[in-house]
């Protein structure tokens, strides 16, 4: 059963903080696991590669290969079909048309006087890896959420890895790459992929930056190999948190909680809402629910765990619990979902009114679904364009330019003491001695 508790309990803060630290309990086992298999990976290449994914992912390296080659990716055509192929379709078109309104452009400025030039060079990353989950369910949707936003912004060489349990690729991920034109695909999961793409190995070449979500393994990993390369966020596990009023409807509110909780055992879903009596329909409702979901075990132990319904006086203090806990997703089921938007300060996407359930964020509306978990939307955002470029700024100046900056430029060295600095200036303008 779902817990339920009140904002006037004696131990409410207490309760609150144990929501508030999952994505902060590191748990040392899994530091352990995944810092000894990045070490692996990196001193041994291919031969720990081949190791850990038949390890985890139960790969034979004798039938299997690293790489999945063009043919295996194109013999998933047939499996698709034509509605399928078409969902997919028409999500990259309005996950594209999204991202494509995030583009950022070089700009450059002549200052009229002086003639002095200054602007900010926009280029893509010139490699990324996209992390596509594959353990406990295939995600089709997040091979277009990873590879899209790379492609408007121009990333060349985009390298994708995808566990393959039993060595058993997944259609739908397959024909998504395909559709997509990315050939670069290795059959590769947790931690050891994403090794390989920090690191580099006999067959993966390494890559500036890695993206994308993944479970726990993949989300310590990620962490543990930033500064090697880059990293889009920590997307780990996933969340929702639903702000209800009496208007929702308990069994919409219970279906939406488990839509998440069926990600991983390690999920986490929060229904906060100011009816008491709308928190005991939806108890009532997501046992009925859970019964009918065939992921039934893997949804009954993240509620059991990870889920809560919380009973707060009114909607403001609602979102002030909202805040504190900074969800990945946030349903506003409410009547007046935008004037409660502006009490709302840290969510990786809000979901507003009755009708939009965040499944349709997950796949279609055309936002990403690759968002920060573990109370990182305090200060992470979506996965977007912007990942994907490096900026350069531009500075020129002309004899006249620098005459006017120089006297400052010498007052400012001599402040720190940096001589040579000073010196670069004054000799250009003939102050030098
Ligand atoms: N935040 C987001 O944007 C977002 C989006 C989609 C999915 N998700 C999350 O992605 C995750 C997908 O998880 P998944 O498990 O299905 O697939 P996954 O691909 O993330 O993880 C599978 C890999 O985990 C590794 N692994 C499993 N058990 C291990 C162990 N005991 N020791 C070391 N490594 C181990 C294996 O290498 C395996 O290949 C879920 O948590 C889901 O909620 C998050
Ligand atoms: N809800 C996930 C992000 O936490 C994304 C996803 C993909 N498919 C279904 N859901
Ligand atoms: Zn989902």
């Amino acid at each position: 059963m779902i817990q339920i508790f009140s904002r006037s309990d004696r131990d409410f803060d207490e309760k609150l903080a144990v929501i508030r630290n999952r994505g902060q309990s590191l748990d040392s086992a899994v530091e352990k696991s995944v810092g000894e298999i990045l070490e692996d990976v990196r001193l041994n290449g291919d031969e720990a590669l081949k190791r850990y994914t038949q390890k985890f992912d139960s790969v034979d390296p004798e039938t299997y290969g690293i790489s999945i080659d063009a043919g295996t990716v194109e013999a998933c055509r047939s499996e698709v079909s034509a509605r399928q192929y078409d969902a997919l379709q028409r999500a990259a078109d309005s996950i594209r048309a999204f991202h494509e309104r995030q583009r950022r452009q070089t700009w450059i400025e002549q200052d009229s006087v002086t003639g002095n030039i200054l602007g900010q060079r926009v280029l893509p990353l010139d490699s990324v890896g996209i992390y596509v989950p594959g353990g406990k369910a295939a995600y089709p949707s997040s091979v277009l959420m990873n590879a899209i936003p790379a492609q408007v912004a121009g990333v060349e060489r985009i390298v994708m890895v995808v566990p393959t349990p039993g060595g058993e690729v997944n259609p739908g991920v397959m024909v998504a790459a395909h559709l997509l034109g990315i050939t670069e695909i290795y059959r590769l999961g947790g931690a050891q992929a994403i090794g390989a793409l920090a690191y580099g190995t006999e067959t993966v070449a390494p890559v500036d930056k890695i993206v994308g979500p993944g479970n726990i393994y993949v989300a310590t990993a990620k962490r543990k190999v930033f500064g090697r390369v880059d990293i889009d966020m920590i997307a780990g596990p996933s969340e929702i948190l639903i702000i209800a009023d009496e208007g929702a409807d308990p069994r919409h509110v219970a279906i939406d909680l488990l839509s998440q909780a069926e990600h991983d055992e390690m999920a986490s879903s929060i229904l906060v809402t100011n009816s008491s009596k709308l928190a005991e329909k939806v108890s009532v409702a997501i046992e009925e629910e859970l019964a009918l979901l065939p992921r039934q075990a893997i949804a009954r132990k993240s509620i059991d765990d990870y889920g809560a319904i919380i009973v707060a006086p009114d909607l403001l203090e609602a979102a002030r619990i909202s805040n504190l806990i900074a969800p990945e997703h946030l349903e506003l089921a409410v009547a007046e979902p935008f004037w409660l938007l502006h009490t709302i300060k840290s969510a990786g996407a809000i979901f507003m009114g009755y009708h939009t359930s965040e499944a349709v964020g997950d796949y279609v509306a055309g936002p990403n679904h690759v968002l920060p978990t573990g109370g990182t939307a305090r200060f992470f955002s979506p996965l977007s364009v912007d990942d994907f470029i490096k900026k350069s700024s531009l500075i020129y100046y002309t004899q006249a330019g620098l005459e006017e900056v120089a006297r400052d430029v010498e007052i400012l060295t001599a402040m720190e003491g940096l001589d040579a600095h000073g010196r670069s200036v004054s000799y250009r303008v003939g102050d030098g001695t």
